[in-house]
């Protein structure tokens, strides 16, 4: 079967990294994560006391320390300079100011490049934010996934406690609709469906089926 790209968007805690991976899986194809991108530079950042509002400082830090991703056991891991952030970027304090530093247009612009790098070879499913409108425009198989805040928020509640961590849903909610409110109203590549995407409304819906719905539209576009 060709090969093709598949762009899978959304907000927060929509289900695109759980469901990619695992057309990813179904297909052969390699997933790619862009969000991790975006945390390994807060991360980078947080962690060199950098002003978050200072573009230049930010990308800078990145000059000396850059990302890179390495695929061991079919799993994504995130690069700084030799540094495998891939556990690190997942705290809380780079979640509550990845999307302030997702806001500066050099950071994006260096993000895309590296994801351009990737997509070069077909077979790739990317989520992310902006990648059926910026990254990759022409790719075969666009999905704008979507669900209910407070599925969203159930969903990162159960995630949160399955890790040991502390979990508040009222907090989870709050920082859920901040999230997706910098990212839909930034000036850089907002979060926003491409007019060709499919929009898939996970709320009711469980993993597989997300999974086996989007299959079907690649077998339906491949054949
Ligand atoms: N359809 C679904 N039904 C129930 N739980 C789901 C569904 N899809 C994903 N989940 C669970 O919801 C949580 C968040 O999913 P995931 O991390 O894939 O979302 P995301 O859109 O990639 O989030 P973010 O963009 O914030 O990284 C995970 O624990 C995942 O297992
Ligand atoms: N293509 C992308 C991907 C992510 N972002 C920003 O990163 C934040 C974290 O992404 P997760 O998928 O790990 O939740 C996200 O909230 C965006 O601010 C982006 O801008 N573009």
């Amino acid at each position: 079967m060709e090969k093709i790209n598949i762009a899978i968007d959304g907000p927060a805690a929509a289900g695109k990294s759980t469901v990619a991976k695992k057309v990813a899986e179904a297909l052969h194809y390699t997933y790619i994560d862009t969000g991790a991108m975006y945390r390994a530079a807060t991360y980078l950042a947080l962690k060199n006391h950098a002003n978050l509002d200072d573009e230049r400082e930010i990308l800078a830090l990145l000059k000396q320390a850059p990302i890179s991703l390495s695929y061991t056991d079919d799993a994504q891991h995130i690069f700084l300079g030799e540094v495998d952030v891939t556990d690190a970027i997942r705290t809380d304090d780079v979640s509550n100011n990845v999307s302030l530093v997702a806001t500066h247009k050099g950071v994006r612009r260096e993000m895309v490049k590296i994801q351009r790098e990737l997509i070069k070879q077909a077979g790739v499913v990317m989520d992310g934010r902006d990648i059926g409108t910026h990254v990759i425009p022409d790719a075969a198989v666009k999905i704008f996934m979507i669900a209910s805040v407070d599925e969203r928020a159930e969903r990162r509640y159960k995630e949160n406690l399955a890790k040991g961590y502390e979990a508040d849903l009222e907090a989870i909610k709050a920082d859920i609709r901040q999230r997706d409110k910098i990212d839909q109203e930034r000036e850089v590549s907002p979060l926003v469906k491409a007019s060709d995407a499919i929009e898939l409304d996970t709320t009711s819906q469980s993993i597989d089926e997300v999974k086996n719905e989007i299959l079907a539209i690649v077998k339906e576009k491949v054949n």
